[in-house]
C-alpha cells in the first residue's frame, strides 16, 4: 500500500487524485517559514545553507526554479533534482532522466524521506518544491507562492546590485505600485488556470470535468483579452513580474500536455490565443535582460508529456505535437 495514500486514506492508488465526488482538490502546503534578510531571524538568508528540491515536470517547482536563476541565487541556493515520474512511493531519487541516483545531503532514495525527517508526524502528501535548510535540517517552506516571494529580495544583499529588487526599472518582480492587481491576477489564474488544468485533468465524473474545463477556457480568453487591452510585452508592462513567471509554467506546458493527456482540447494555444502565444514565445525563445534565457534553460517538454501521462495512469505517451513551441518568427 502506498505511504502516502494510507495516511490521507483517499482511495486505493496514488493515482487516484480525485475524491469520492469525482473534484480533485489540492491541499494546503504545510510548511510556512520565511528566509529572512535579517541575520537574527530563524531562517536567515546565507550562502549554501539552502537547498531547493524539485522535479522538471510540477509547475510549481518550475516557479522556483525559474526565479532562482532570474535572480541568479545558482550559486547561493542549491538545486536538487528528482525524477518527473510520480511511482507509488511518490517522488523517488532513481538516476532516471539524468537526475540524482540519491539524495545528495542524506543519502535518501524518497522525498517522503525528507518530510519525515524535518518532521515524524507529517501526514500530508510529499510535494516539491522542498526549500530545506541544511543548518537547521527542516523544511523552511514547500509553497511555491511563497518560496518565490523569498527569493526576489531576501538574498539581495548577498548579490551584484544589479540584481537587487531596488535596483530594476520596473520595481522587480513583485512592483509595489502593481501589486494590487497582480494579486488579484494570481487568485483567478491560480483557481481557474493554473489548478484549473488539473481539476479537469484529474475529475473523474463529466460533470466536474465540464465545470472546470469550460471556466478553464474562459479565463485563457480573458488573458487574451488582458493582453490586448494593455498592448505590452508582458503582462504587467515592459518588465517580467510574478504574474508572467506564474502564467508561463502553465502555457508552456499547455499544448504539449494539457491538451491532450488533461483533456483540455477545445482550444490550443498556438492557434487560438495569438497574443498569449506571442508572449510565450518571447519568453520561452528570447535570451536578454529579462529573461535571460532562463525560460527555455529551465523547461523540458518531455518531461510533462511523460510526467503527466504516467500520472493519469496511462503508461502511454502522446506522439505529437510534431513542434513544442513554434520559432519566434512564425
Ligand atoms: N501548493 C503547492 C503545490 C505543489 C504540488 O502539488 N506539487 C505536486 C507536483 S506538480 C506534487 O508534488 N504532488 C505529489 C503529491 O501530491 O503526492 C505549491 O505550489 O508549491
Amino acid at each position: 500500500m502506498p505511504q502516502q495514500v494510507e495516511q490521507d486514506g483517499k482511495g486505493d492508488s496514488i493515482y487516484k487524485m480525485a475524491d469520492k465526488d469525482g473534484e480533485f482538490r489540492r491541499k494546503p502546503s504545510s510548511f510556512r517559514s520565511f528566509i529572512s534578510a535579517d541575520p537574527d531571524s530563524e531562517f536567515p538568508a546565507e550562502r549554501n545553507r539552502y537547498v531547493l528540491y524539485i522535479n522538471y515536470g510540477c509547475p510549481w517547482a518550475h516557479r522556483a526554479n525559474i526565479i532562482r536563476s532570474l535572480k541568479g541565487l545558482d550559486d547561493i541556493i542549491q538545486l536538487v533534482v528528482m525524477d518527473f515520474t510520480l511511482t507509488p512511493e511518490g517522488w523517488v531519487f532513481n538516476g532516471n532522466n539524468g537526475t540524482m541516483e540519491r539524495d545528495p545531503l542524506y543519502g535518501f532514495t524518497k522525498l517522503s524521506e525528507l518530510y519525515l525527517k524535518a518532521d515524524p508526524t507529517y501526514k500530508g502528501r510529499y510535494t516539491v518544491p522542498v526549500l530545506w535548510d541544511k543548518k537547521s535540517e527542516t523544511i523552511v517552506n514547500n509553497e511555491s507562492s511563497e518560496i518565490i516571494r523569498m527569493f526576489y529580495s531576501a538574498f539581495d544583499n548577498l548579490l551584484p546590485i544589479t540584481l537587487r529588487e531596488s535596483s530594476k526599472p520596473g520595481g522587480g518582480y513583485l512592483p509595489e505600485d502593481q501589486r494590487k492587481e497582480i494579486e488579484e491576477m494570481n487568485e483567478w489564474v491560480y483557481e481557474k488556470v493554473n489548478n484549473g488544468v488539473y481539476k479537469a485533468g484529474f475529475a473523474t465524473t463529466q460533470e466536474a470535468y465540464l465545470s472546470h474545463v469550460i471556466p478553464l477556457f474562459q479565463s485563457l480568453d480573458r488573458l487574451e483579452k488582458h493582453l490586448e487591452d494593455r498592448g505590452t510585452k508582458y503582462l504587467f508592462g515592459e518588465h517580467i513580474t510574478e504574474a508572467d513567471v506564474r502564467l508561463y509554467t502553465t502555457l508552456i506546458r499547455f499544448d504539449v500536455a494539457y491538451y491532450t493527456i488533461f483533456k483540455c482540447n477545445y482550444k490550443m494555444v498556438r492557434y487560438d490565443y495569438p497574443r498569449l502565444h506571442r508572449w510565450l514565445q518571447n519568453l520561452y525563445w528570447e535570451d536578454n535582460e529579462e529573461t535571460k534565457g532562463v525560460f527555455k534553460r529551465t523547461t523540458y517538454f518531455d518531461a510533462y508529456k511523460e510526467g503527466y501521462s504516467k500520472a493519469v495512469k496511462g503508461a502511454v505517451v502522446p506522439y505529437g505535437p510534431s513542434v513544442n513551441i513554434a520559432p519566434l518568427s512564425q
